[in-house]
C-alpha cells in the first residue's frame, strides 16, 4: 500500500501533462515505477484507501489465461472491465476485423494461448512455462507475452502488461511483469491484484514455493478527470494489509481453465475506506 501511495503522490508532485490522442483527455504522468510485492509472506497489495473490487481483477486474470477474446466471457466470471473497451471505442467499432458484440479480438490470452506462427499452427506459452517449471526446469526464457505488435490491428486495445517473465532460483518462484501503460486510480488497483495472483497460482500448479513479484511500469498516469478524486484518496490513512487464501486444491493449468471461480479467492481481515467511482476514459 505504502509503495502505491508513494506512486500517487510522485504523480501529484512531479507528474507532467501529457495530451492523449486515443482518449481525447490528458495524463499527469510520470515515467518508471518499480512496485515490488511479498508473494511467499502474503502481503496482498490490495487498496485500503477505498474499496477494491479484488474479485473482478481476479476474474480478469483467469480470462486471460483461459484465452478469453469476449467481453461477454468475462462477464460470465464476475469482469466487467472490457465492455468498454470492446463495445464503446468507435475506432474498434469500425474496425472491419471486429467480429461483432462483445468481441475484444487477438488481445492478451489470445496471444498467451494462440499465438499465431507462420506455418499456419498455434503456440502455447503457458503451457509450456507450466511444464517447465513443473519440471523444475528454467531456461531463462519463461515468458508469457501478449504483445505481437504484427497483430495490433487485430485487436481493441494493445496490452498493457505485456510480459510476464517466471524465474526459479533456490526453491522458489519468481515473477518479473513488464506494464508499458498504467492508470493508475483505475488499472493499478487491479494490476497489483494480478502480479499477486499470478505468482501464487503458478507456484502453486508447478509445485514452488512462491517468492517476490517485480513489477515494472514505463509510463505511469492519471488522467485530468481523476485528479481531484485521487487528492481526497490520498488524505485517507491506510489499513494493514489484509491476507489472502487460495484454494489448495487448484493443482494444474486445466484445473485453472476448467472449475475455478472467484470463490477460490477468499480475503480476510479487508479494513477500507468507502468507495470512490474514478472516471474511465475509453
Ligand atoms: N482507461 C483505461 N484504464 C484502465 O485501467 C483500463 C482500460 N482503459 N482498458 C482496459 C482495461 C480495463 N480495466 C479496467 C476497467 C474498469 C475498471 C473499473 O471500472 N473499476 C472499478 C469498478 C470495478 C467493478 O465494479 O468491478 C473500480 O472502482 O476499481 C478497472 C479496470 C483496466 N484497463
Ligand atoms: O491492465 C491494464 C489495462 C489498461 N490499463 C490502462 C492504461 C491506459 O490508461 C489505458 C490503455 O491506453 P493506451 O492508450 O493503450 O496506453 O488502459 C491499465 O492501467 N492496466
Amino acid at each position: 500500500m505504502r509503495q502505491y501511495l508513494q506512486l500517487c503522490q510522485r504523480i501529484v508532485d512531479e507528474g507532467i501533462w501529457v495530451e492523449n490522442a486515443r482518449t481525447g483527455t490528458r495524463c499527469l504522468t510520470v515515467i518508471n515505477a518499480d512496485l515490488e510485492y511479498d508473494v511467499g509472506n502474503n502481503q496482498f497489495p490490495l487498496l485500503t484507501t477505498r474499496k477494491s473490487y479484488y474479485k473482478a481483477a481476479i476474474a480478469e486474470l483467469l480470462g486471460y489465461l483461459r484465452g478469453y477474446d469476449s467481453a461477454a466471457q468475462f462477464r460470465a466470471i464476475g469482469c466487467n472491465t472490457w465492455n468498454a473497451n470492446a463495445n464503446e471505442n468507435q475506432a474498434w467499432l469500425d474496425n472491419p476485423h471486429r467480429k461483432g458484440e462483445d468481441d475484444m479480438g487477438r488481445v492478451y490470452g489470445v496471444q498467451g494461448r494462440r499465438w499465431q506462427k507462420p506455418d499456419g499452427s498455434t503456440l502455447d506459452q503457458l503451457a509450456k512455462i507450466v511444464s517447465n517449471l513443473s519440471k523444475g526446469i528454467d531456461d531463462r526464457a519463461e515468458i508469457l507475452t501478449f504483445y505481437n505488435p504484427g497483430e495490433f490491428e487485430l485487436g481493441c486495445l494493445r496490452p498493457c502488461m505485456h510480459t510476464h517473465t517466471f524465474s526459479l532460483l533456490g526453491d522458489k518462484l519468481y515473477l518479473t511483469s513488464y506494464q508499458r501503460s498504467c492508470d493508475v486510480p483505475l488499472g493499478l488497483n487491479f494490476n497489483q491484484v494480478q502480479c499477486f495472483v499470478l505468482l501464487a497460482l503458478m507456484a502453486q500448479i508447478t509445485g514452488h514455493k512462491a517468492g517476490k513479484a517485480y513489477h515494472k511500469i514505463a509510463n505511469a498516469h492519471v488522467y485530468e478527470n481523476q485528479l481531484e478524486l485521487l487528492k481526497l484518496q490520498l488524505q485517507r490513512e491506510p489499513y494493514p494489509s489484509p491476507r489472502l487464501t487460495i484454494n489448495p486444491e487448484i493443482r494444474s493449468l486445466t484445473d485453472l481453465e476448467t472449475w475455478v471461480t472467484t470463490d477460490d479467492f477468499v480475503l480476510h481481515d479487508y479494513q477500507y475506506h468507502p468507495a470512490i467511482k474514478y472516471p474511465f476514459s475509453v
